[in-house]
């Protein structure tokens, strides 16, 4: 008998160094890992303790409340957009999965639509809690973007893209599966935002696949850990040398507890294009400018869902 070979391990980058400025030779360093992670992965684990352990735990316990709630109040957080409203108990949405979602996140406003829309009284615990949490994780998106640009020689344009970023915070939860009852939570699929930044609860259950066909099931090797992982618009303004990875969520074997997760999806406001220093010979342009949110429009249409790539499908050259 052969050794027994170790299971696949997403590659983790350190985010909780003292001094992760930009400018230093530690930023330098994790630039370059974090490219390469992307490039190579799509993804990788973030140990980033700028969330408080104490934080994730309160927040965690607000998020089964918030769950407990009947069906009814939970169908009250809606939107026109795709996947950022409640989504649930119906025929269509696996069984095991209900997602809900805060728009226009880490913002004061969006925060409050949504506390306002499922407990009408107010409830500033869940508010205050739930923009303080969204912003630390949106700074850490900010900062993997930041790496990005300046890896690719555009650093200069990356605060007009982040003023044209806006965030969705979506919090997940899936229960135990019956027995014989389908165990897929999030089936197969690409996230069409830039960067999402997820965490969990002790349960796993996340399966991202590497470009060779290979599943790595995320097992976090901190209780500081976020899955930071690259959506088809990043994809796409990379001008194809970011990898967006299939991954999806099954609530496998004999599980005892319910998976919680939570994730900060930035999405793009306006049109997005490839700039022009990412295209030369070696990199054709790849991309026509798209709309990110029509992206994840025609991802839900017939036509969008029989495509087996969305992104080039929609906007490739
Ligand atoms: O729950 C998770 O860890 C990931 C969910 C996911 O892939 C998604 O919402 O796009
Ligand atoms: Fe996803």
């Amino acid at each position: 008998m052969g050794p027994l070979s170790s299971p696949l391990r997403l590659p983790v980058i350190d985010f909780s160094k003292e001094n992760l400025r930009p400018g230093t030779s530690s930023w330098a360093s994790t630039c370059k890992e974090v490219i390469q992670a992307l490039e190579e992965y799509g993804c990788f684990e973030a140990v980033y303790d700028k969330v408080p352990l104490e934080l994730h735990k309160t927040f965690f316990n607000l998020l089964e409340e918030l769950y407990d709630l009947p069906l009814e109040i939970k169908r009250k957080n809606v939107s026109d957009i795709p996947y950022h409203g409640y989504v649930g108990n119906q025929p269509f949405t696996p069984s095991v999965y209900q997602g809900m979602g805060i728009n226009n996140a880490a913002t004061l406003e969006g925060t409050q639509d949504f506390t306002n829309a499922i407990w009408p009284n107010g409830n500033d615990d869940f508010c205050k809690t739930a923009l303080h949490y969204s912003k630390l994780i949106a700074e850490l998106e900010q900062m993997v973007m930041k790496m990005v640009f300046e890896s690719y020689g555009v650093v200069q344009s990356h605060e007009d893209h982040q003023e044209s970023i806006t965030y969705l915070f979506r919090m997940m939860k899936y229960r135990v599966p019956e027995k014989d009852e389908d165990d897929v939570g999030v089936p197969i699929h690409t996230d069409k935002c830039f960067i999402a930044a997820l965490h969990q609860n002790e349960v796993s259950g996340l399966e991202l696949r590497t470009k060779d066909g290979q599943w790595i099931v995320f097992e976090p090797s901190s209780p500081s850990s976020f899955v930071v992982n690259a959506g088809d618009a990043l994809m796409a303004w990379s001008n194809d040398r970011i990898h967006a990875p299939l991954h999806r969520v099954v609530m496998r074997g004999s599980k005892a507890k319910a998976r919680y997760s939570v994730g900060i999806f930035s999405f793009h406001k306006g049109i997005i294009q490839v700039p022009e220093e990412l295209v030369d010979e070696q990199h054709p342009l790849r991309f026509k400018p798209f709309n990110n949110f029509d992206l994840l429009r025609y991802y839900t249409t017939k036509e969008g869902q029989a495509q087996e790539n969305t992104l080039k499908a929609y906007c490739g050259i």
